[in-house]
């Protein structure tokens, strides 16, 4: 709680009170749906509306004071303008919650595929140390075992602060967190005090947003620029970087901290070698900086040893012993929605995964290849709203790594799901395939298809228990509808 006179004491930015007035804080925001008492809400123009038309209710919700881009006039509350609120509210946001992140371990992982992987393997790892951990990303932010409904991965930065506060009350020694390109491009995690940055890897996504790569690949090298220029012996920093990445030398290259690579090959600090992938567990070993350790796990596939060797770096310049890394990889069960296999007494496997790109379909499918007896058989949509040129890349993806595609809806949103669809058809070279247009029909009739030693992949939602289809949310859930209908599944050689 400060007064709206303390918080700008020295306020670095040109600005202007368009109604001065002297009002305590208690909290702040940009989305008037969540002012509370005592409350300055910040006004935002976003891509769809204007937060400045959100005064009147965010007032009547209890906010004493409002930052504002705009001429506005109002008597009631304090009202100061600014040139860019955004920006304005990472420093408001900063010094409101006294500086969280000054005394939090912050680590930011970026990338195209695996971070919400990693973020989890590094919760293991770390309370395997007796550590506690707070996560931000994709599926939900998690302090300690409390958990908060998310609406981004990388949320705007008024939320961001305000959980870091509540991280530093409860004496969290790690927060881990995804940071999104989007989040990166918008300025959302300005001012935050990264100990750790992050790259898993970049491949194609978001075109819709970024219109070109660089652009994809500048705002996630913001991130290791935003990893600071002073070297400090009390908290060394450090960029980890996967060194067999097509990007890495550009993400090296923008860095002032140490770097630590990982990868597949002995050029890496820490790489992995004797690599046994089964259908089950995989098994290697990892050198870190020249001292072996054996890691045995129930994560599948060989992204999923990229994503291990990026925590083993993390927690390795964390000070966790290596002896305890190990030994975490036998707690690990795997991810929620990740290569997750549908718990059953079937002879066949049906697997629900996330991928929502070119490359983690193919990661996925050659997995399943690997160690599938008979078919692999591919549901998979594109979402609505998001980069067109996706779709095409990952129906040809499916098309020539899995025996049968079913191509279905993803999240519509706002679009046509049959145009959604028809882009993605364009990228199928075989007639191996049928277009269901309803996701669960398609979940069914390729659960229905399958015989013993097949392999079914539900790509694209992995842990979302929604489907978004003309702008409204219906409850949705890949794992549920797969599992009821196997278990009424009782066709011959099943
Ligand atoms: C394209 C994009 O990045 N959009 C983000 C942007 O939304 P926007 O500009 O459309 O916001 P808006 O609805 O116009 O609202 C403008 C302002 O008015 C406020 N408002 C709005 C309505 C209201 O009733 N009251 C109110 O105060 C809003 O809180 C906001 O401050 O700012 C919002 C607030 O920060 C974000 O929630 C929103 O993310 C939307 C939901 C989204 O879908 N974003 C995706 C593309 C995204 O960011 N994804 C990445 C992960 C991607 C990945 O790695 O795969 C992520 O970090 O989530
Ligand atoms: N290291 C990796 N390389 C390639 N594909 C991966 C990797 N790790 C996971 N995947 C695939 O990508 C999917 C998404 O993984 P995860 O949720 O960890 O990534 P993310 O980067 O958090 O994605 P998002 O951008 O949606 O937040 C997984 O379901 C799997 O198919
Ligand atoms: N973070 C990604 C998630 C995509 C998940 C997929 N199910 C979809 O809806 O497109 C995005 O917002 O683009
Ligand atoms: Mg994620």
């Amino acid at each position: 709680m400060k007064s709206l006179h303390q918080l700008i004491s020295q306020f670095p930015y040109a600005y202007e009170w368009l109604n001065e007035k002297e009002v305590t804080i208690t909290g702040m925001t940009s989305d008037s749906r969540n002012v509370a008492d005592g409350h300055l809400f910040i006004c935002i123009k976003g891509y769809t509306v204007d937060g400045h038309d959100y005064i009147d209710q965010a007032v009547n919700q209890g906010a004493v004071a409002v930052i504002v881009e705009k001429e506005v006039v109002r008597q009631d509350i304090a009202v100061i303008r600014v040139n860019d609120s955004l920006r304005v509210m990472s420093y408001l946001a900063n010094r409101l919650y006294n500086f969280p992140t000054n005394d939090l371990h912050m680590i930011g992982i970026t990338g195209t595929n695996g971070k919400t992987s990693i973020t989890y393997l590094l919760e293991a790892i770390f309370k395997q140390h007796q550590e506690k951990t707070a996560l931000i990303g994709t599926i939900q932010l998690k302090i300690g075992e409390e958990t908060f409904p998310i609406k981004n991965t990388t949320p705007e930065p008024s939320f961001l602060f305000q959980h870091f506060a509540l991280m530093q009350e409860a004496e969290v020694d790690h927060c881990i967190m995804e940071v999104s390109s989007h989040a990166l491009k918008e300025g959302r995690v300005r001012g935050i005090d990264y100990d750790i940055a992050v790259l898993t890897n970049l491949t194609q996504d978001h075109l819709d947003f970024h219109q070109t790569m660089a652009d994809y690949r500048h705002a996630k090298e913001r991130l290791f620029q935003q990893l600071g220029n002073r070297y400090d012996s009390e908290r060394p920093k450090y960029a980890i970087i996967n060194l067999d990445d097509a990007h890495s030398a550009s993400f090296i290259d923008v860095t002032a901290q140490p770097v630590i690579t990982y990868g597949l090959s002995e050029a890496s600090d820490i790489y992995a070698k004797d690599i046994e992938l089964y259908a089950d567990h995989s098994k290697y070993t990892v050198v870190v900086r020249g001292e072996a350790i054996t890691i045995e796990t129930k994560l599948i596939g060989e992204f999923n040893v990229y994503n291990s060797l990026a925590a083993i770096a993390v927690a390795y310049v964390s000070n966790v012993p290596l002896a305890v890394i190990a030994s975490s990889f036998a707690t690990i069960k795997g991810v929620k929605g990740r290569f997750e296999a549908v718990d059953s007494n079937k002879a066949y496997s049906v697997i629900i995964d996330y991928a929502h790109t070119p490359d983690s379909l193919e990661n996925v499918l050659e997995t399943a290849r690997s160690f599938a007896k008979g078919k692999v058989y591919c549901v998979i949509g594109c979402g609505g709203d998001r980069d067109k040129t996706k779709r095409p890349l990952m129906a040809e993806v499916s098309d020539r790594l899995s025996d049968y595609t079913l191509l279905t809806s993803d999240n519509p949103r706002s679009e046509d799901p049959l145009q959604i669809i028809e882009d993605m058809k364009k990228g199928m070279q075989s007639s191996a395939f049928t277009i269901e247009v309803d996701r669960r029909l398609a979940i069914e009739k390729a659960i229905s298809k399958a015989r013993a030693g097949d392999v079914i992949i539900i790509a694209g939602k992995g842990h979302e228990t929604y489907q978004i289809i003309n702008g409204t949310t219906y409850p949705f859930d890949d794992y549920q509808i797969a599992q009821t209908f196997m278990m009424k599944d009782l066709g011959e050689d099943k």
